[in-house]
């Protein structure tokens, strides 16, 4: 069969591991969330067929988890009202029949194809500044109050500006760009070959959120190709708003501006943390790494999370933490079962700003485990699937000597999943269990609602999760003021104050040292 205009980068060398069918687990009792007022119910089929870790008991499944712990306690926007609307996904309903212009693979009268979302990277120093705009200028990274949105721009121009000799650093360090591009394009690759050889002829294209290749220069291949069913599959294993929504937030509104899209299938795999294909890939990771060192029963194992400001999960209802947590825990289980007792801990690294990030974070956790006498840590990556500058510049140079200073004698670093088969079997596997839902409609399609996954379409699990779209501190805060707890967040917040205010005075006047220097208007 044709796969040319597929991917063609390095690929990475695996052999598909054995069936998954292992992980089948027993008939799951149907039962009910405990904190929620709605029933969910998960007949055997499901939880079989989507392989959840957790199908063991009421108090210790997926859904439950969410609304039993963090969720509940956060003002979470998974209301009750929001909640319904979530287990109830309507599906993209219309069934689209589109002109056979390509080799996309067909399965029936459908032409399948998996939409891998990710962050995307700056491929050479010249990248990094537009690289940053591109992040910075993003509602859902930085989210100005409504008053001040007109700002996004000028804003992402001028911090991305002031960011980028910093930035460029890193990546000059790491070999002068991101991997992102060349591992998201091999794990394409692989994920394709699994879907192949399980009988699931699709097409998987990669669409990043702020550099080459765009999500928009994905969907144009996937409208070329006359895809008619798309399963879109965001590449972090735990939801935020700052990550896989940004990106689906992205996707929506270029669904709706596009009458080809509006009438394409599709579903979202929105998180997929607690697949058992994806722990046991860490699990035997981790495994493998604490063989490296010797005493290996005395490594605390560091599990080092991407941050996000703490307003995502305390004001506007981030699942982040408390998927974050519910990861960690799934991963020691495993462990746990193979008889690996070791320390083990969470702390979140990689803050940008001002404001207040998730705590503890990773650099302050490293010294309080070098005074308490811990000898032997073992890093963890565990937000992102892929080698990128903060698993390879902050993990392995910047914590490893600040952990060496701190007293912490062996260092050792868990690789990031990259293409390892048992992952990409298991992600496989996840596409082919969403396929059912590909459209569903779930008011009569009792599956569809029952989905352990809440799989839905793009536009149904943005109202679920951030209807209200609340307007959140700005991780570069730029309206804040008032006493602070260190010089370094005071600075930062006065720094932010004056750069807001000639900024006003820039767009107001027109006048200044932006335009003086060509940098605005950004349009001509
Ligand atoms: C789950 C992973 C990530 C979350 C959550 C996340 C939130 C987040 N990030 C920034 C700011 C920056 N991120 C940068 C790079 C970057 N971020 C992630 C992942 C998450 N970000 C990755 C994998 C990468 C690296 C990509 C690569 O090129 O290898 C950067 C640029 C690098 C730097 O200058 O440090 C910035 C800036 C914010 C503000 C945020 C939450 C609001
Ligand atoms: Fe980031």
């Amino acid at each position: 069969m044709n796969m040319k205009g597929l991917i063609q980068s390095p690929s990475c060398s695996s052999s598909p591991s054995s069936s998954s069918s292992a992980f089948l687990r027993p008939p799951c009792r149907a039962y009910a969330s405990r904190n929620s007022k709605f029933p969910v119910l998960f007949p055997q089929a499901i939880c079989t067929s989507q392989r959840i870790h957790r199908c063991s008991g009421p108090s210790k499944n997926y859904i439950d988890a969410r609304f039993s712990s963090g969720w509940s306690e956060t003002k979470s926007l998974f209301s009750k009202k929001s909640l319904k609307k979530y287990l109830i996904p309507l599906g993209a309903l219309v069934t689209s029949k589109t002109q056979d212009v390509s080799n996309a693979p067909i399965v029936g009268d459908d032409k399948i194809g998996v939409l891998l979302l990710n962050l995307g990277g700056p491929e050479t120093l010249e990248d990094v500044q537009p690289f940053l705009f591109n992040l910075f200028a993003d509602p859902d990274i930085i989210r100005l109050p409504r008053l001040f949105r007109f700002l996004q721009k000028p804003l992402a121009q001028f911090i991305s500006v002031l960011r980028a000799p910093k930035s460029k650093e890193g990546y000059a360090s790491i070999g002068g760009g991101s991997p992102l591009r060349r591992i998201t394009d091999a794990q394409a690759k692989e994920l394709m070959k699994f879907l192949w050889e399980k009988n699931v002829p699709a097409k998987v294209y990669v669409g990043m959120r702020y550099w080459h290749p765009f999500t928009e220069e994905a969907i144009e291949q996937i409208k070329r190709d006359g895809i008619t069913k798309l399963v879109v599959l965001p590449l972090y294993p735990q939801f935020s708003i700052s990550t896989s929504g940004s990106s689906l937030r992205l996707l929506e509104s270029i669904f709706r501006e596009d009458e080809y899209l509006v009438n394409m299938q599709h579903t979202v795999i929105p998180s997929w943390y607690q697949r058992e294909g994806y722990i046991k890939a860490m699990a035997d990771l981790i495994e493998k790494e604490l063989r490296n060192f010797d005493f290996s029963e005395q490594v605390m194992i560091f599990f080092s999370a991407h941050g996000v400001p703490l307003a995502y999960v305390e004001e506007a209802g981030d699942p982040y933490k408390a998927e974050m947590e519910e990861c960690v825990d799934l991963i020691i289980e495993e462990l746990e079962k193979r008889k690996i007792n070791n320390a083990y801990t969470l702390a979140y690294q990689s803050r940008v700003g001002p404001v207040e990030w998730l705590k503890p974070y990773t650099d302050e956790t490293i010294i309080e485990l070098g005074q308490k006498g811990v000898k032997r840590l073992l890093a963890v990556p565990i937000s992102f699937v892929s080698e990128h500058i903060e698993t390879l510049e902050e993990i392995d140079v910047e914590y490893k000597e600040l952990a060496l200073k701190s007293g912490i004698e062996k260092w050792g670093r868990v690789p990031a999943l990259g293409c390892e088969p048992t992952f990409i079997s298991d992600l496989a596997d996840a596409v082919i269990e969403s396929l059912p839902y590909v459209g569903a409609m779930a008011v009569s399609n009792l599956e569809a609602r029952q989905s352990l996954v809440p799989l839905g379409s793009v536009e149904e699990l943005l109202a679920a999760y951030d209807s209200q779209r609340r307007e959140l501190p700005a991780p570069v805060t730029v309206w804040e003021w008032g006493w602070t707890k260190s010089a370094e967040t005071w600075n930062g917040r006065a720094a932010m104050l004056a750069v807001l205010v000639l900024l006003v005075l820039e767009v107001t006047t027109g006048e200044g040292f932006l335009h003086q220097w060509g940098i605005l208007p950004l349009f001509r």
